[in-house]
């Protein structure tokens, strides 16, 4: 039985890998859902065998009466802003004083939800937070384990802390406030409130069912690993089995960089997710070092933001 448990287990987190991260169905929703019960039932009557990262984590456990405070070990920074296309030349002017020399750039989707670290050790995801104010936040964990693609173990057993952007698919968001609707409830206004919502309360068989997903965007912390840019920080943690956004570009100039913004203004009204802007950041990360940060937030990294 335990092997069966095990093979069920890897089989079943493969298929979830494939469609939720890769978007890329292995089998179709009955099989999936099939072997799901099968696991289930086996679990139920050998519990001493359940895996830690079964695929029935995803239902939710029980609520919480409160959520435990987390103390950021590395701070949950904010971003300084760019509204057009003068603010981005003057922060290209300032890193290239900071640096001596003309760094190329990451951009990548702002996505519109909420900011969320993840916490892996050996492998194994234990603890999954908000950003609060920076260097507190709460300790969402149980909410988190429910987002189909955020892994429960990653395909090496490393420790490292990831950031990511939890938000709340337009569709999903369109029929939540159907269902609302329906029961005379109050509205989300948007799907960012609709995703903090979700994983701002305590019962985990809530946000189990709100479709929740996410793009991580950046490695907090990361021992004995040598990489020296931030896109191939992007892919390394795409190959442990993270959800990272393929929209992400690799900019040789500042002038390659307004481009990609320009083309995203129209282009996101076709996106499955709702973002309010673009980030641009320093990709080497050496001179992310050599630049390094006000009190509140990266020299080497700006939001260009969407007018609302
Ligand atoms: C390096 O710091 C950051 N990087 C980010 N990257 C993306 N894509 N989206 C964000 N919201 C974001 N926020 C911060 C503070």
């Amino acid at each position: 039985v335990k092997k069966k448990i095990k093979h069920l287990t890897d089989l079943l987190n493969e298929y979830a890998y494939s469609y939720y991260v890769l978007d890329q169905p292995k089998v179709s929703d009955a099989e999936y859902d099939q072997l799901l019960r099968e696991l289930i039932k086996l679990e139920d009557s050998h519990p001493e065998f359940k895996r830690d990262d079964s695929p029935s984590e995803r239902v939710g456990g029980k609520p919480l009466d409160q959520f435990k405070k987390v103390q950021h070990t590395i701070p949950m920074l904010s971003l300084s802003n760019a509204f057009n296309e003068e603010d981005l030349r003057d922060f290209d002017r300032r890193v290239q004083q900071g640096l001596g020399h003309a760094p190329t750039y990451s951009c990548e989707l702002k996505i519109d939800g909420l900011a969320v670290t993840l916490i892996y050790e050996e492998g194994r995801f234990v603890l999954g937070a908000t950003r609060g104010d920076g260097t507190t936040g709460e300790d969402i964990t149980s909410n988190l384990k429910t987002i189909p693609s955020i892994p429960l173990r990653l395909r090496e057993s490393v420790d490292i802390e990831v950031r990511g952007e939890a938000f709340m698919p337009k569709k999903s968001f369109v029929r939540l406030n159907e269902e609302k609707e329906k029961n005379e409830e109050q509205l989300f206004a948007n799907p960012r409130n609709a995703a903090a919502g979700s994983l701002r309360q305590l019962d985990p068989k809530i946000a189990a069912k709100r479709n929740l997903d996410i793009f991580i965007y950046s490695i907090g912390q990361i021992r004995g690993k040598e990489i020296d840019s931030h896109h191939g920080a992007l892919e390394y943690v795409g190959n442990l089995g993270l959800k990272t956004n393929k929209e992400q570009k690799h900019c040789k100039t500042i002038d390659e960089v307004i481009e990609y913004c320009e083309s995203w203004l129209d282009k996101r009204a076709d996106l499955p997710y709702e973002i309010d802007g673009i980030v641009i950041k320093v990709d080497a990360l050496k001179d992310q070092e050599a630049l390094g940060f006000t009190a509140k937030s990266p020299r080497w990294a700006i939001a260009f933001k969407f007018p609302a």
